[in-house]
């Protein structure tokens, strides 16, 4: 396991203070706080188009809060440019989202490999350790597929794969289990979870189902772009 020399063991992964986000006048989120504490799993709940994707989209700095500050392994993400905030994103985050947003014209294993890559890890260790994920998420493919041929299911596990292969500080998933049956849902949720507390990680999983929120340690509930409601699951 890597850890960086910007993170601190006991600091929070994300701290949200007081977030807005507008897409032009269609207003998606207000005034929200949320801090993941280091190695806590929590649970974004809501009803649809409440703003969860958003948050999760804030919280790892793909979209830039519009009000409020958030925070990024100690980081104020708002003081930074969008090569460095790209960079720490790269550093310390597992992206996991809803329809597994890989790169169309690469192999499976070389999608995988792709963080520890950019990380500058060496092509054949980076690619020995993403075969080696593609087992871990229940995956039996040569690893030569190109995501076209993927189902759903398949693609969110090696979605899934690419998120933990730098053992992320903060994983963020955004409904990673929403194409896979109940069985697989479970196992490729319990991976992302054990696998990333067990290297001290924190995890943000959204998701309308209620097995997911049960799996974290804290369930958020958003309504209409706000948090609503708090409720400790632990
Ligand atoms: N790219 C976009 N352009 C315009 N409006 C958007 C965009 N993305 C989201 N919105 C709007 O922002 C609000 C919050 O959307 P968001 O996707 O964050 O909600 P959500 O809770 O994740 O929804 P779901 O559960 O359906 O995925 C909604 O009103 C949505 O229509």
């Amino acid at each position: 396991m890597t850890r960086t020399p910007s993170s601190r063991p006991d600091e929070p992964a994300v701290v949200l203070s007081g977030v807005g986000y507008s897409y032009g006048r269609t207003p998606a989120l207000e005034d929200a706080s949320l801090t993941v504490a280091a190695g806590e799993v929590v649970a974004v709940t809501g009803p649809s188009g409440c703003g969860k994707s958003t948050l999760l989209m804030l919280a790892a700095g793909v979209l830039r809060a519009q009000a409020g500050r958030v925070q990024l392994a100690g980081q104020d993400l708002g003081s930074l440019g969008e090569a460095d905030r790209a960079r720490l994103r790269r550093r310390e985050v597992g992206l996991v989202l809803q329809y597994g947003q890989l790169v169309p014209d690469l192999g499976v294993v070389d999608n995988i490999a792709l963080p520890l890559l950019l990380e500058g890890r060496p092509p054949g260790d980076a690619r020995r350790a993403a075969t080696s994920w593609l087992e871990r998420v229940g995956l039996e493919l040569t690893g030569d597929e190109r995501p076209g041929e993927l189902s759903g299911g398949q693609a969110q596990q090696v979605a899934a794969a690419r998120a933990l292969v730098a053992s992320p500080r903060l994983l963020l998933a955004d409904e990673p289990t929403a194409s896979l049956d109940p069985r697989a849902g479970r196992e490729l949720l319990d991976l992302m979870v054990t696998t990333t507390r067990s290297s001290g990680g924190s995890v943000v999983l959204v998701s309308h189902d209620n097995t997911v929120a049960a799996r974290a340690d804290r369930e958020v509930r958003l309504r209409a772009g706000r948090v609503a409601h708090e409720v400790g699951l632990a």
